[in-house]
């Protein structure tokens, strides 16, 4: 499994302001209504990799190759694709040029047309499923182009092999109709966030390093530095997190928009909180104002930025601290703030806009979430999602806000394959023996895998 590494960023942001407090206390009625109930298959939990498994029968009633799963979310399509490492005798006669086409394809390439990416550095080894061993591959292009997706798998004679493809997100309904007239597959519609849940933890239980965290620099352990300026920021170091005792947490999903649930096991979860300010708005703001084209673009240039020329600080209204309530002056008092003035927009630079809007949306996240997380007493924030590809600036943001806010009572975790999880939690309904099994504790192979294992 190779590993992802982030560069660097510089910052200048702020924390986010005022204590701990409980406005998210909530009538017990609301409670219930939110509380959605999670019936995901339990996970098979550590397959060993390294081991080379004796050999099973075929298994006769295994759905028919190729297995995808898909998350058609609001801004981004995610597919995952296993491909399978050996495939035996009898799969090898059957195994049509078509098949074999799709998976060249697939597989060869790391570019789809002008939008369709391959995410090679994501790519997971020894992955067992319905105990087939194999790779899987994680892809991605833009929702909009859905259609061009559709062509595409007619034009590579898809429709005749798969009639079935387990899908999640908005679009897994919204396409529905598309799915069969273009191509005449069905979608089997899978709820996002059992899926999503189902995909952490069983991406989580496959990778030793999907969990990490951002740590700070020692010195930032002295509050009267300014850990989230620039100087500061760029010298978090990313470490590994042993997430195998990981209930209950918050997972905090920054999509387009960002959902927050309250997971206490496998198959009991909520959604506690939501925001419509998420990756959608960071995206939407940075072409709207800085005239970006694509994420890419806004993130690159959101860390060349300095977001003080736009934001308006403590110390711009008071001259410095304000000392009673602890809000030291280089704290953003108002995002935009001084955006109001006319001679201050003429000076301002794209790249500034570009940055004040990520500490924006960034710090609001990281607000919400420190009070769900505290009004629910948990202690591990855990936020995953697409706006933080590429995106090691609001990660550290968000590392600093969570634990300097709560006083070090919070830790924010991130995981490698940040968006694909709703894709995965969809693959793994192949799995039709781990619907049955009930929790396999994690880090020990559950004796059905060892013997399907191949
Ligand atoms: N290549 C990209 N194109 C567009 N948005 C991207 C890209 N990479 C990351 N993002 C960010 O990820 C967000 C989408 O995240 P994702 O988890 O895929 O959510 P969704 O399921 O809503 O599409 C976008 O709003 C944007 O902030
Ligand atoms: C509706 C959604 C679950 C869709 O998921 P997405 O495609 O954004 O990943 C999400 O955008 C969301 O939770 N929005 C915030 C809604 C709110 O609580 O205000």
């Amino acid at each position: 499994m190779r590993l992802h590494r982030c560069e660097g960023c510089l910052a200048a942001c702020r924390p986010e302001r005022g204590s701990p407090s409980r406005t998210l206390v909530r009538s017990n009625q609301l409670k219930k209504a939110r509380r959605s109930p999670y019936t995901a298959p339990p996970l098979v939990k550590e397959i060993k990799m390294a081991d080379p498994a004796p050999p099973t029968p075929p298994d006769n009633n295994a759905p028919p190759m190729p297995w995808f799963g898909m998350d058609i979310g609001g801004t981004l399509t995610k597919l995952v694709y296993f491909e399978p490492r050996e495939t035996n005798r009898r799969e090898l006669d059957k195994e049509t040029e078509v098949l074999k086409n799709i998976r060249r394809y697939l597989t060869r390439n790391s570019a789809y047309g002008k939008t369709g990416r391959r995410d090679v550095h994501l790519q997971m080894e020894n992955v067992t499923i319905r105990g087939r061993r194999g790779t899987l591959h994680f892809i991605r292009f833009p929702t909009s182009e859905v259609g061009a997706f559709l062509q595409l798998a007619r034009s590579k004679g898809m429709a005749a092999l798969v009639n079935t493809i387990y899908a999640t997100g908005g679009g897994a309904y919204k396409f529905e109709e598309d799915f069969i007239k273009e191509v005449n597959m069905r979608l089997s519609k899978l709820d996002e966030l059992d899926a999503l849940i189902a995909g952490v933890l069983f991406v989580d239980s496959m990778n030793p390093h999907e969990c990490y965290y951002w740590a700070p620099p020692e010195q930032l352990t002295d509050t009267k530095d300014t850990p989230y300026l620039e100087a500061a920021l760029s010298q978090y170091v990313r470490k590994p997190f042993d997430f195998s005792n990981p209930y209950p947490f918050l997972l905090v999903n920054i999509g387009s928009g960002v959902s927050m649930l309250v997971v206490n096991a496998p198959n009991d979860y909520y959604r506690v909180s939501g925001t419509s300010l998420g990756g959608g708005t960071f995206l939407g703001l940075c072409c709207l104002l800085a005239g970006c084209s694509s994420f890419e673009e806004a993130i690159a240039l959101a860390a060349s930025g300095d977001n003080t020329t736009v934001d308006k600080l403590v110390r711009d209204i008071y001259g410095g601290d304000y000392e009673r309530f602890g809000l030291r002056g280089d704290l953003v008092a108002s995002s935009f703030g001084h955006m109001c003035a006319a001679e201050r927009r003429a000076r301002v630079s794209r790249a500034d806009l570009a940055r004040a809007t990520l500490v924006t949306i960034t710090n609001n996240i990281g607000s919400i979430a420190r009070l769900c997380a505290s009004n629910e007493r948990l202690e591990r924030v855990v936020f995953c999602g697409n706006f933080l590809r590429v995106n090691p600036l609001s990660m550290k943001l968000l590392s600093y806000a969570m634990s300097y806010w709560s006083k070090g009572a919070l830790k924010a975790l991130f995981l490698e394959h940040e968006g694909y999880f709703g894709a995965v939690g969809c693959l793994l309904h192949y799995d039709n023996k781990n619907h049955k099994k009930q929790n396999v504790s994690r880090h020990a192979t559950p004796p059905e895998s060892r013997q399907a294992d191949r």
